[in-house]
């Protein structure tokens, strides 16, 4: 079944095109990384297929168009976590993550035991509970990312779509989060998009890797197709090896030029 699809999206800023007919079939329950250079367009591509930037062509979820959804039914099939998200700085950790719960709740309803224990679910699971009734602005820069990480997982959405989910995190939070979202992905079948500039997790992580380069889809398939030494120096200016780890997974990594 597919989750996700884009058919010919082009979209952009002020009339400027900076995403160039992209078309992407989505699995329910896969992970798609995109990657690319800085300035490729992944945001933006990730911002139309949140509904959020307005662009031509068709964006689908569960095969009905993303513009026909009412709000909350876009808020239960599409969870957004933007890269930047501005966070309201006198709220707490735990009234925040609870705002993912709003699209669960009925007219007037308030957030029942359940709502509060799926949210504390997903604090104990970012190693966010000791945190819980701290206000966001006294966060670090790692903590704040993992408060919106928090939220997007309390929607309990069918489709995550996440900007650089790993940003700011160090290795043992960004290795933990990309477990727990590729738990979620198992166990409930969730579907995963996600920007990706570590390379290395997109390529053990993500069932298919879209590779974006000014605009248009350079490359797209299995992680080892597409994460190629010349695919980097093509569209990175980069020199990389992708290794192999002891077990199997790619590691890709830069090698300093000759
Ligand atoms: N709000 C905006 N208004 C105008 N131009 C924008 C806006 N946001 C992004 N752009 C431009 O669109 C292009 C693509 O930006 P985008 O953020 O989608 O790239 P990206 O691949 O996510 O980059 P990065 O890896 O640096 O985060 C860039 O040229 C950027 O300057």
């Amino acid at each position: 079944m597919t989750a996700l699809r884009l058919e010919g999206v082009r979209a952009g800023y002020d009339g400027r095109e900076v995403v160039h007919e992209v078309s992407v079939t989505v699995p329910a329950g896969s992970w798609l990384a995109i990657v690319g250079p800085n300035g490729a367009g992944k945001s933006t591509l990730l911002k139309t297929m949140a509904g959020l930037l307005p662009g031509t062509g068709r964006v689908l979820v569960d095969d009905r168009p993303v513009p026909s959804l009412s709000r909350k039914e876009k808020a239960r099939k599409l969870g957004y976590a933007p890269q930047d998200a501005v966070l309201p700085a006198g709220l707490t950790v735990t009234d925040y993550a609870l705002l993912g719960r709003t699209p669960h709740l009925g007219l007037l309803a308030r957030e029942s035991a359940a709502d509060l224990s799926v949210v504390d679910e997903a604090l104990a699971r970012l190693d966010l509970a000791g945190l819980a009734g701290r206000a966001l602005g006294t966060l670090s820069g790692g903590e704040r990312q993992r408060a919106v990480l928090a939220r997007v997982l309390a929607q309990q959405a069918s489709v995550l779509l996440l900007d650089e989910p790993t940003t700011g995190l160090d290795l043992g939070h960004a290795q933990a989060m990309l477990e727990l979202i590729d738990r979620l992905r198992r166990e409930d079948g969730t579907t995963v998009v996600s920007t990706l500039h570590d390379l290395t997790f997109a390529a053990q992580y993500a069932d298919r890797v879209l590779l974006l380069s000014d605009g248009t889809v350079a490359a797209a398939g299995k992680p080892a197709e597409v994460l190629t030494p010349q695919a980097l120096a093509q569209h990175y200016g980069a020199t990389a090896d992708i290794l192999t780890a002891p077990r199997g997974e790619l590691v890709v990594t830069p090698v300093r030029p000759r």
